[in-house]
């Protein structure tokens, strides 16, 4: 009794403060369905609710995606992560089709750029409205079909010869770092046909890069960034101080090449495609934009997004074949039929721009399962600029965070079958003579080899998102896939690799997926080459 009255004012101005709490969370928007508020992923917590799972490494916050999206099917599901503004994990595809079709009403928000701002600034994938536009269309004009069959013919497979020559320098020798020779290869190509700089994966720039990549990350899953990064933060504003040096770098010899038209003529070789279309991002982006800080921003936005991204997707590939000895075999015989039907002689060195998508399906087939399994781009986060209710009924108040990922929902068992987690590059194959019925949507790629089997794609980019869908869907993808398609089977017919690691390699904190401490492997030679 003596405590009730003693502690009786604090009691009544908490049973006060609740009641306007109640009074003001009621009055405000809130996320429901069917008037419901959603239910909670695993291992949501009074207060903190999903904080402290963000805290987590990313490795495993992906797993946690994962266990949600086995739990709950194409469930919606309520997101909480103090300091942040209330938010949704999505699993429908139905869901992400809306949002790839309502791109104005889901943008990447002021949560987003706040995050990413530092490193890409004005650059396309922070970018929206005419800024987006005008990137987008120098973007296209780089990535043009004469452009690519100057990369497919003549950039690709210098580089890729380099890199082959230099793993067979490496033949029983000590185990090398696949990912740093594919780094190396995208690095090299990127740099050389964007803007015409010669660009290696350790350079400085490319290491302070990765570095400010893998600490933008952690902002996204770290709500108390700003402060944190007042006592942590120093090497990352020194890595970012490196990038955008580089960046005006790019852009001050992009300038000069424009200006010295005569002398960029006489360095040209007639004869030399790539020479002529070297820098040709750049130039069109000088173009477009005009302000040099923006086109700064914009090519290191655009060097992100096409040589991270590949040299990931290429070094998880090869991370599963190596555990899969089965289908290496398989894009041998693929190389060999497709020999044969060129009555190559059996010792004449291999042309490695015999290898397109439409050439080599399994191969095609095996990267797209990579992809699915190990998507360069895990998670996607975007905010509703207005209030909106999703296909399956939940309604999201303006300024909601809505999340999807990719590495969860490409898992999904609803969308994949019983064996979704298995590594089965045959699910993106179908038999000639069954594949008419496939045949008639935009979504779907094809490809035929002379065993009768076609790559085809068979998924809607709102089920397989891995380059995101709608209005700004990936502009690399013809890229990526043509680049796999020569690199794949040129490695895998030269050489033969072995795992050089134990146990399951993970991929480090980043804005992209690359591999933790990279991919060792042993080279050998091929004793059984035919
Ligand atoms: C396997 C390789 C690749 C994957 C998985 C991939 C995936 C993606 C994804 C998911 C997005 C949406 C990102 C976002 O807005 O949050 C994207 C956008 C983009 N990608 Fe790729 N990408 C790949 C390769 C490339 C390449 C080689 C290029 C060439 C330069 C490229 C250029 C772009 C551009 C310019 C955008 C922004 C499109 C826009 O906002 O309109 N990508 N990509």
């Amino acid at each position: 009794m003596g405590l009730v009255v003693e502690y009786g004012n604090y009691i009544l101005a908490a049973v006060v403060l609740a009641l306007l709490i109640r009074a003001v969370s009621r009055t405000r928007k809130s996320i429901t369905r069917n008037g419901e508020p959603l239910r909670n992923p695993p291992d949501t917590l009074p207060l903190v609710g999903n904080g402290i799972k963000f805290l987590q490494s990313r490795w495993d916050l992906l797993g946690w995606f994962d266990k949600c999206q086995r739990q709950f099917g194409y469930e919606t599901v309520a997101l909480r992560v103090p300091t942040l503004p209330p938010g949704v994990l999505i699993h429908d595809p139905r869901n992400l089709e809306f949002v790839f079709k309502n791109e104005g009403l889901f943008t990447k928000g002021e949560f987003v750029k706040r995050r990413s701002w530092d490193l890409f600034g004005n650059g396309i994938i922070n970018a929206d409205g005419d800024f987006w536009r005008l990137q987008r269309k120098a973007g296209s004009a780089f990535l043009n079909t004469a452009n690519l069959r100057v990369l497919t013919d003549v950039a690709l497979p210098q580089y890729l010869s380099e890199s082959v020559e230099y793993l067979r320098s490496n033949i029983g020798k000590d185990p090398v770092d696949l990912q740093h020779v594919f780094h190396e290869i995208t690095t090299k190509l990127m740099g050389k046909m964007a803007y015409n700089m010669e660009m290696h994966a350790d350079d400085e720039f490319s290491k302070s890069f990765d570095y400010a990549s893998g600490a933008t990350a952690e902002r996204f899953q770290n709500p108390l960034w700003r402060i944190t990064e007042l006592f942590t933060g120093a090497k990352l504003r020194k890595s970012i101080s490196i990038v955008k040096d580089f960046g005006r770098g790019i852009v001050t010899r992009a300038v000069q090449d424009r200006n010295d038209q005569k002398s960029r003529d006489e360095t040209a070789d007639e004869d030399n495609k790539l020479d002529q279309i070297s820098g040709s991002l750049i130039q069109s982006l000088l173009e477009a934009l005009g302000n040099e800080q923006t086109v700064a921003d914009a090519a290191l936005t655009y060097l992100s997004a096409g040589r991270d991204t590949t040299g990931q997707a290429l070094t998880w590939t090869f991370y599963l074949l190596l555990q899969h000895p089965e289908a290496v075999t398989k894009i041998r015989r693929e190389v060999q039929h497709l020999l044969s039907q060129q009555q190559q002689p059996p010792d004449s060195p291999l042309n490695p721009t015999l290898f397109t998508p439409l050439t080599v399906p399994y191969t095609t087939a095996a990267f797209h399962e990579s992809l699915r399994l190990f998507p360069p781009i895990p998670f996607e986060i975007r905010q509703c600029q207005a209030d909106t209710t999703l296909p399956d009924g939940t309604f999201l108040p303006k300024r909601s965070v809505l999340v999807w990922c990719l590495w969860a929902m490409q898992r999904s068992r609803l969308t994949w079958g019983g064996d979704a987690d298995v590594f089965r590059p045959e699910r993106f194959l179908v038999s000639s003579s069954s594949s008419s019925s496939n045949s008639n949507s935009p979504e779907r790629g094809k490809g035929d080899d002379s065993n009768g089997d076609k790559f085809v794609l068979g998924k809607t980019s709102a089920e397989f998102p891995v380059f995101y869908g709608g209005a700004r869907a990936c502009l690399g993808r013809k890229m990526a896939e043509a680049i796999a398609a020569q690199v794949i089977p040129t490695v895998v017919w030269g050489i033969e690799l072995e795992r050089g690691w134990e146990g399951e390699r993970r991929s480090q904190t980043s804005l992209t997926l690359p591999m933790e401490g990279g991919l060792p492997v042993r080279v050998r030679g091929r004793a059984d080459q035919v």
